[in-house]
């Protein structure tokens, strides 16, 4: 089953063209990682799977119909968690947009929270969270909505190298036992070779997918798998394509 169908695909803006013809098909349960230099159209391209922005030629489909609000659950690049609402109102919010009741939109919310490393801070502010517990907070809130495709902005951009390592190897268990279709923008090539099936290399812009890496590592991947000739050699393919388009 196709989750996410992107073709030729095509978004301006003024006279800058930054997304020049993208391509690729992402099946359902899988997970995707794209890298690109900066600049070169990653965020611009969610906006447009997630229906939040229109392109000027070329169609998406989500789940088999046209992209649009709602179909598919994007996590920005800043975890934009509200301060004065508490963890669990603010995981709850997107179902309250939606329309269902609070108390419903917090209790759906709060059975996330155990997975999440979150038990025992439902009321506690976002100031109160650590990094790593405010991005699993802000990943809650994009869970929580019962999508099936989840678009992740570079959602460990601004850990610190230990706690990121963690949360990648937890968010594969997470993915592992629900098995969402993920799509992951992210600078970090180890990051995206440690998570993915697939990883696509967008060009500089106008973007294109320039080279695309199948991962057939065996999961669950662990710290040993960093050091796995087969995981090393992916690796150095992916960096070596980067560095080919600078
Ligand atoms: N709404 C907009 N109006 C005008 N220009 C925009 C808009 N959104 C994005 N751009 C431009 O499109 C280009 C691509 O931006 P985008 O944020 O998609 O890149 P990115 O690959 O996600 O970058 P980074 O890796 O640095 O986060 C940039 O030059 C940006 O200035």
């Amino acid at each position: 089953m196709t989750a996410v169908t992107v073709s030729a695909l095509h978004r301006s803006f003024a006279d800058r063209p930054v997304l020049g013809g993208i391509d690729f098909d992402v099946a359902g349960g899988e997970f995707v990682s794209v890298i690109g230099p900066s600049g070169s159209g990653k965020s611009t391209l969610f906006g447009l799977i997630a229906g939040l922005d229109v392109p000027d030629s070329g169609s998406i489909t989500v789940g088999g119909a046209p992209a649009a609000p709602g179909r598919a659950a994007l996590m920005p690049q800043k975890d934009l968690l509200f301060p004065w609402r508490s963890v669990v109102d603010n995981c709850a919010l997107g179902l309250e947009v939606q329309g269902m009741p609070r108390a419903d939109a917090r209790a759906r919310a709060a059975t996330l929270f155990p997975a999440f490393g979150l038990a025992g801070f439902e009321d506690a502010r976002p100031a109160e969270l650590s990094g790593g517990m405010r991005q699993r907070a802000a990943l809650a809130r994009t869970v929580v909505q019962g999508r099936d495709v989840l678009l992740l902005d570079e959602p460990f951009g601004a850990l610190d190298s230990l706690t990121r390592t963690d949360m990648q190897l937890w968010l594969q268990d997470v993915w592992m036992r629900d098995r969402w279709t993920v799509l992951m923008i992210t600078h970090d090539v180890r990051e995206a070779v440690l998570l993915s099936d697939r990883v696509l290399v967008l060009s500089p812009r106008p973007a294109r997918i320039r080279h695309e890496v199948r991962v057939p590592l065996p999961r669950p991947r662990t710290l040993e798998t960093l050091t796995d000739p087969d995981f090393v050699a992916l690796e150095r393919e992916l960096v070596d394509v980067l560095h080919a388009n600078a």
